[in-house]
């Protein structure tokens, strides 16, 4: 009998172990308790990995696990997992997306109810230094307190229900869902993030995405009310950590209720030293109730994938590069960019995407489907979206998939075209190869364009009037922002788009000089 063999990289409950023991075509091999550097050492024999958020799925850990096909993350974020590292080498990557959802939510319960109360304070007052003093503890109520969600998926809207059972005033701040999500539970819905900055509680449940890293930094707290309190069990460093410390230690966060950090273990963490804020290690997920549900699921999903029956939550396809011609893979790259560029300029939630392909690339429409959608969730979902997701979470989102095909491309020998259209706007972006892998955006909004998809990028619409060139040039020298490329299209009616490449990061401030310039029409900035 062929035996593939399932090494558990961390701890998990015993009821998933004990699922792998028992079966006669498995070699079951329990490695949580080895320092990860011996890890690396012993990893090259699994067929399939069972992980948690304490190993990292990084260059090393692939490059010692040459035989991996697969990979079950047991809980939801995948920050720690290199997916992409992992569909070039062909293993998939899956993971075990709500069976810790309620330990999460009722986790966020008990640091909010804990911070209001001063609860392991008057806890430890009492226990340990056995001293009763009732008057010392004056806590808060729940009732009536506004309380901000950030991130309405499957922990924040639960956690929005909870707090509706406290009768607590709830508004959630979610650009990439239907609004009725939250109305439908009388959940306010806003798209004005100081909308949250304004409440009396804040707590955030949004992956860690590019666009979340540090969502919350000292400009925000600024903008906060005296006394805020503040909840992260999603992820560390969603909230800037330096910013969050400076805020409690002068008062004005009055208490934080913190269960994920930057770097873990956060045993040396300068948090720890504050005494107005509830920690807890990561217990996020750490009921019996969902580590045993976590546990069965990703035994049984590793079994599934080591047997090669099926890959249940899978987030990745691997890339099977001598599967696809080789000219049609720049223009996967480049509508994947194409996508993710449409959604960090048209922020919002996406109804419909259209992907047109003309040309030779035209009977691989399909894929430029997917690669588009990708790109375009990429920026609400962060590395949960991929290849294998894609279409599944489109249509669970009712994202409406529009592909069309054409064998002619005009005066190109192929040309992609995406038009995205969220709730508030369309954008319409097209592209192409030259010379094999040149990659080449031709076209926004109507604006004919040569820009190449990459980096830091200023779109700035603006009436074409002479001095518009210079004035954008003075404002960016005077913060010191590098123009590394400058771009313009211009249109009949007088109206020009003027694509920015610069080399350094570009700051709120410089955008909102942009904008006040007269000729301005809009001005968005995207990262690719
Ligand atoms: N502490 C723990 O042990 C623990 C346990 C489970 C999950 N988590 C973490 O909790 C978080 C939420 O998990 P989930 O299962 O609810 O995920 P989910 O995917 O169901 O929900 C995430 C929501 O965040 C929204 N979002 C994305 N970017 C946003 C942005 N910029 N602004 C506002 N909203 C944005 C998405 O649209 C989505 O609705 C994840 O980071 C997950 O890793 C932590
Ligand atoms: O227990 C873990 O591995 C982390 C759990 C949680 O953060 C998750 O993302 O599922």
């Amino acid at each position: 009998m062929q035996k593939h063999t399932i090494m558990v990289c961390d701890h998990i409950h015993e009821s998933g172990l004990k699922m792998l023991e028992s079966q006669p075509d498995i070699n079951y091999i329990n490695a949580a308790d080895l320092p990860k550097d011996e890890l690396l050492k012993v990893v090259g024999q699994a067929d399939v990995v069972i992980t948690r958020s304490s190993t990292e799925i990084n260059e090393a850990f692939l490059n010692a696990a040459t035989n991996l096909k697969a990979l079950v993350r047991a809980g939801v974020g995948v920050d720690n997992v290199d997916i992409d590292g992992c569909s070039k080498r062909g293993i998939i990557v899956m993971n075990v997306p709500t069976a810790n959802t309620i330990a999460a939510v009722e986790l966020t319960m008990a640091h909010m109810l804990g911070c209001m109360r001063s609860f392991p304070y008057a806890h430890n007052h009492l226990k340990l230094e056995r001293v009763w003093k009732r008057e010392k503890w004056y806590g808060y109520e729940l009732k009536d307190k506004k309380l901000g969600i950030i991130g309405f998926g499957n922990i924040g809207s639960r956690v929005g229900k909870r707090a509706k059972a406290f009768e607590m005033d709830v508004i959630t701040y979610d650009p990439y869902i239907n609004p009725s999500k939250a109305t439908d539970l009388g959940i306010e819905y806003t798209t004005n993030f100081d909308d949250i900055l304004a409440c009396d509680i804040i707590t955030i449940h949004t992956p860690k995405t590019q666009e979340t890293i540090g969502i919350i930094g000292k400009k925000e707290i600024d903008k906060m009310k005296e006394g805020v309190v503040l909840i992260n069990c999603a992820r560390g460093g969603l909230y800037d950590e330096e910013a969050l410390y400076e805020g409690l230690k002068n008062g004005k966060i009055r208490f934080a209720g913190i269960d994920v950090f930057v770097k873990e273990p956060a045993t040396d963490n300068p948090l720890l030293d504050l005494d107005n804020i509830t920690v807890t290690p990561h217990l996020g997920a750490n009921t019996h109730e969902s580590q045993y549900k976590i546990a069965t699921q990703a035994a049984q999903q590793a079994l599934d994938a080591a047997r090669g029956i099926s890959y249940p939550n899978a987030l990745n396809l691997p890339i099977r590069e001598n599967e696809i011609p080789d000219f049609v893979k720049p223009y996967l790259d480049l509508m994947q960019k194409i996508g993710f560029l449409a959604a960090q300029a048209n922020r919002g939630a996406i109804k419909s995407l259209k992907i047109v392909g003309e040309g030779e690339i035209g009977e691989f429409v399909e894929s430029l489907a997917t690669f588009a959608t990708v790109g375009a969730l990429k920026e609400s979902l962060g590395e949960t979206i991929n290849y294998v997701n894609a279409d599944f979470v489109a249509k669970e989102r009712g994202i409406d998939v529009v592909k069309v095909s054409s064998p002619t491309a005009g005066a190109y020998k192929s040309i992609i075209r995406l038009r995205l259209t969220t709730d508030k706007e369309v954008i319409e972006i097209s592209g192409t190869i030259f010379n094999d892998d040149v990659q080449r955006i031709v076209e926004i909004n109507g604006f004919t364009l040569d820009v190449e998809p990459k980096g830091r990028m200023i779109l700035f619409k603006n009436t074409d009037v002479p001095g518009v060139i210079g004035d954008v040039g003075q404002i960016l020298a005077k913060y010191n922002v590098n123009i590394a490329d400058f771009r313009l299209g211009r249109d009949k009616s007088g109206l020009a788009l003027a694509v920015i490449l610069v080399d350094n990061d570009v700051s709120e401030e410089v955008l909102k000089e942009l904008d006040a310039l007269k000729a301005s029409i809009y001005v968005k900035y995207v990262i690719l």
